[in-house]
């Protein structure tokens, strides 16, 4: 591979000009995009630039500080979903980041890794590829650095690990808040006492069962660890070869005359303007998330033709799975009342002024308490799989089994789509056999509220553009709670977490579901009350240009490269052919680490 000079810019590009040339020119400067930017310009001799639709932040509070958590501050705007046909027709905020660092720079920090099945399925669904459990902890490790907590403190808390899956050079930062309240442990008796054991380590591919979230918290620092930090800041200095162009959208690829071979991008400030070029000699790589991504595909004519055709969009490559398959991981909340709950609780940082002073005197100085805890979260949460859920686990697994998978989709599902679509229900069926795979979290922050997460859909939706305008956003239909089988999961759930607030521990707290919840008691009422009152989305959206086969309605083969056309790839959370049983950022991370050495190995671009 040709070796060539660094172009000597400043390394923070803050104006625009034209036919700039960089080896690398990645789209969205999220968790994926900032580890390879980083990875890459570990070679001095490989120029790299990121264009970012959000700006940089400017070091607030409510995004470093867990305690004062305000991601409002950079979500995406006015992203709405369709009416959802599962939800009696609702309409739903869609949420995701809009700045340097995306996701990683407003998200809850839960760091929780999926189940070794995931990996292995995801290898398994694609030819020639080597992805497995096996294949992404080394990039697990090589991604993370984590601080033990205090030993005593660990005790306490009921905090366990595995040294061996936990890693100690990488650059994101993990641990876990220095701080719990007297009600999470109650919680995490009761969940022992509905059989949720404790898991020793959630990180090693397993988590059925009651454990404390790690948190990708800078135990130095008490601050969030995000992409900005840990894969921008880290090495900019001393990387003239690695820019970042903020405040700007992609808004297509653009290819050479042989319309296959891509020759950069086009871009436009995220406030309006004109459209710039910018030329990359080696390749453009996709990391604008599980929405954008497949917009800024099917701007560029890769996707569905018949949906490129109506846009009068020419057609590059035709991949009818591009924006389809979109997956999240719904949300219920249950609004509680008690008659004794213990304090302080999660809510006491707002209800009491005098604890939340001082537990904000004891963050700064000791970088302990409350304010190391993402407000309105608690410390501990359960995974739980389809048998510990419900012992009637078998006649969901027979329904689903004994469904027809079109019956799933839209009508008009291309049949490469649809083929894909079987094999990965076919996946996750064998996943709500499986009893130490977690189909379901559980949740409850000590205060007003507890959390029932779905974490494995069978439902599909759909991401596409409404109009050629870059700056317009694209429809969104999670199609949520479409699947019949998804509402029979949930409700296992919903009587799951009833059922651990029933035990003798949780009712001395005095807890009561708010009406409506209370009221629904029958799985009819049950199914109502839930289709009224599910959030389709976690801002876990995901698998929307999906690593499969093109049989498979894929988009990209084993390297994460885009059938069809050369040099461009796809690196983010969209490449995901299903959800895991985990929070996705991990996997974003590693994902991506291993990526980078894909890329390098082809080039022959060398590591520090
Ligand atoms: C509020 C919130 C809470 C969350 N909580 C958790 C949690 O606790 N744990 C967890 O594991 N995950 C959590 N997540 C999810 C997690 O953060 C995301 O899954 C993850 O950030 C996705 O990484 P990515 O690299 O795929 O994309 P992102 O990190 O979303 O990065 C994509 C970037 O691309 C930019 N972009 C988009 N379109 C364009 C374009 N056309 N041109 C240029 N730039 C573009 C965006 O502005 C964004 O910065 C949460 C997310 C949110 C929003």
């Amino acid at each position: 591979a040709p070796t060539r000079k660094a172009p000597k810019y400043a390394t923070l590009v803050n104006r625009q000009w034209s036919n700039a040339t960089y080896d690398f020119i990645i789209a969205g400067g999220g968790i994926a995009g900032l580890t390879l930017a980083d990875r890459l310009t570990e070679d001095p001799n490989v120029s790299v630039l990121v264009i970012e639709a959000g700006p940089f932040d400017w070091g607030q509070e409510g995004i470093l500080v867990p305690g004062i958590f305000q991601p409002w501050w950079f979500f995406w705007p006015n992203l709405v979903s369709t009416p959802e046909p599962g939800l009696n027709n609702r309409q739903v905020g869609a949420i995701t980041g809009q700045v340097v660092g995306g996701g990683s720079a407003i998200n809850a920090m839960v760091y929780v890794r999926g189940d070794t099945e995931d990996y292995d399925a995801w290898g398994a669904l694609q030819e020639d590829s080597t992805l497995s459990w096996n294949d992404m902890l080394p990039y697990f490790l090589k991604s993370e650095t984590f601080t033990e907590p205090d030993a005593q403190f660990a005790q306490d808390a009921n905090i366990t690990w595995n040294p061996l899956v936990r890693g100690s050079f990488g650059p994101v930062q993990y641990t876990y808040p220095q701080h719990s309240y007297p009600g999470g442990e109650v919680w995490y008796n009761a969940a022992n006492a509905v059989g949720l054991p404790h898991i020793e380590d959630p990180l090693a591919g397993h988590k059925a069962g009651v454990f404390p979230m790690p948190s990708v918290l800078d135990a130095a620092t008490g601050t969030r660890s995000y992409a900005k930090v840990n894969h921008y800041d880290r090495v900019s200095a001393a990387r003239p070869n690695y820019h970042i162009l903020p405040s700007n959208m992609v808004s297509k690829v653009i290819f050479r005359e042989d319309c296959k071979t891509v020759r950069g991008v086009e871009y436009v400030p995220t406030a309006g303007g004109n459209a710039t070029v910018a030329l990359a000699s080696r390749e453009v790589i996709l990391a604008a998330g599980g929405f954008n991504t497949p917009k800024v595909l099917q701007l560029s004519g890769i996707g569905p033709k018949p949906l490129l055709d109506k846009f009068g969009i020419k057609v590059i490559s035709n991949l009818p799975g591009v924006g389809q398959n979109l997956q999240d991981q719904p949300t219920l909340t249950v609004p509680l009342t008690f008659t004794n709950n213990l304090e302080p609780n999660s809510n006491s940082l707002n209800t009491d002024p005098a604890y939340a002073a001082e537990q904000y005197a004891l963050y700064q100085s000791d970088k302990k308490g409350a304010f190391t805890v993402i407000s309105s979260l608690g410390t501990n949460i359960a995974g739980v799989s389809l048998k510990q859920a419900t012992p009637d686990f078998l006649d969901i697994v027979a329904a689903a089994r004994a469904a027809n998978p079109a019956d799933s989709l839209p009508a008009d599902v291309d049949p490469t789509v649809l083929a894909g679509y079987e094999a990965q229900r076919e996946i996750i069926i064998s996943q709500f056999e499986n009893e130490n795979v977690s189909v379901g979290n559980l949740h409850w922050g000590t205060s007003d509220n507890a959390l029932v997460y779905h974490l494995r859909p069978l439902s599909r939706g759909s991401v596409n553009i409404v109009s050629t305008d870059p700056l317009v956003n694209p429809e969104i239909n999670f199609r949520t709670a479409t699947d019949p089988i998804d509402q029979a999961v949930y409700t296992a759930l919903f009587r799951k977490n009833r059922e651990l607030f029933a035990t003798p521990e949780m009712q001395a707290l005095g807890p009561a579901e708010a009406s409506p919840f209370a009221e629904a008691q029958t799985d009819a009422e049950i199914d109502a009350l839930l289709r009224d009152n599910i959030n389709p989305t976690n801002a876990h959206q995901c698998c929307t240009a999906a690593m499969m086969p093109k049989s498979l309605g894929g988009v990209v083969d084993a390297k994460q490269q885009v059938y069809g056309v050369s040099g461009l790839r796809v690196a983010d959370i969209s490449f995901w052919p299903f959800q895991t049983g985990g929070s996705p950022l991990g996997t974003i991370y590693a994902a991506a680490e291993r990526l980078a050495d894909i890329i390098k190995a082809e080039y022959g671009i060398s590591s520090l």
